[in-house]
């Protein structure tokens, strides 16, 4: 646990009002990765929550082509289990040519090496308890460093951070511009977990519930239609071992205990977008891209392609 040790380090300092002199030479990796060309200062980041509050949006797009260096963004998603943050993480993350580092894939992938680690940690994701932070930054420490062998700058993060101490950590070490929450009616959750069905040969995500909620209370219905396999990968679906009610069900309890605590973090910096999610894909891509002002970049994309 090496890249850990640095981390634990970094997190000390950060919460010690960040020390940078002295803290910069114990961050080595992170500090190398983050703070260098691509880390300025919170100009990428939104003005306060009152402006969200108020429906301005972030400019994402302006900041993105006043920033010299071609910094790319480095931007967060929050949200229950089962709300959708693959599914629109890696959308952006294909949009803006970013990186979408997902913790769970990290931890997957763990899961299915041949390491030491793998029994221990199966038994810890299907009860759907979090991992230590710890090992999950080294994880995650493990990848940026691919990807900066790799030339890659900016990232989407899906699930991490998930506790307190994972966001004092990340943000001892680099600035987040944006932090997206995603929220879906509790309904739907349950449904969705349980629906998700993954190509064991191609690793493709799918979904077989058809969410259907009829307008009650005064509120409104929600229609999500299942996201079905191509034929190729039809009779090669899996379900995750951590999809099954009961811990799915304990999965959100973890989120609201360990997790809701990270979305009050990054309110009170200004920094959290909520986004009410209205349906399924074809209603809440087109939204999402509306509120972070990307909506002309799709269109360019688009005709470019
Ligand atoms: N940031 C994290 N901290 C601790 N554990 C994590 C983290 N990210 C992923 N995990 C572990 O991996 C599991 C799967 O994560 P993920 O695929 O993100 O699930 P979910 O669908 O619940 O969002 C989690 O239940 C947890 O055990």
């Amino acid at each position: 646990m090496a890249v850990f040790s640095r981390y634990s380090r970094a997190a000390t300092a950060a919460t010690m009002q960040r020390q940078t002199a002295t803290a910069t030479a114990t961050f080595s990796y992170l500090i190398r990765t983050f703070s260098s060309p691509f880390c300025s200062s919170s100009s990428n980041s939104l003005n306060s929550e009152t402006d969200l509050n108020r429906g301005n949006k972030p400019d994402v797009l302006g900041t993105l082509k006043r920033e010299p260096k071609g910094r790319n963004v480095q931007w967060v998603f929050l949200g229950c289990p089962g709300v959708g943050k693959g599914t629109y993480a890696s959308r952006l993350s294909n949009l803006l040519g970013v990186p979408h580092i997902a913790t769970g894939d990290l931890v997957r992938d763990e899961l299915a090496s041949a390491g030491p680690l793998p029994s221990k940690l199966k038994e810890i994701v299907n009860h759907g308890q979090l991992v230590s932070d710890e090992l999950i930054i080294d994880l995650l420490s493990k990848r940026l460093e691919a990807g900066e062998a790799k030339g890659e700058s900016g990232f989407i993060l899906d699930g991490f951070p998930r506790t307190i101490r994972q966001a004092e950590i990340l943000e001892g070490v680099t600035d987040i511009d944006l932090v997206i929450n995603l929220k879906l009616r509790e309904e739907a959750l349950l449904a969705k977990c349980l629906g998700r069905r993954i190509c064991s040969e191609c690793g493709g995500n799918y979904n077989v519930a058809c969410i259907d909620i009829k307008a009650e209370d005064g509120r409104p219905a929600m229609y999500m239609a299942p996201l079905p396999p191509p034929p190729q990968c039809a009779s090669k679906l899996i379900t995750r071992a951590d999809d099954t009610e009961e811990v799915v069900k304990e999965r959100l309890r973890i989120y609201h205990e360990m997790t809701r605590p990270v979305e009050d973090f990054y309110r009170s910096r200004g920094k959290l977008l909520e986004f009410n999610l209205p349906g399924g894909i074809p209603e809440s891509w087109p939204k999402l891209l509306q509120a972070l002002n990307l909506e002309d970049h799709e269109d360019k994309e688009s005709a470019a392609a």
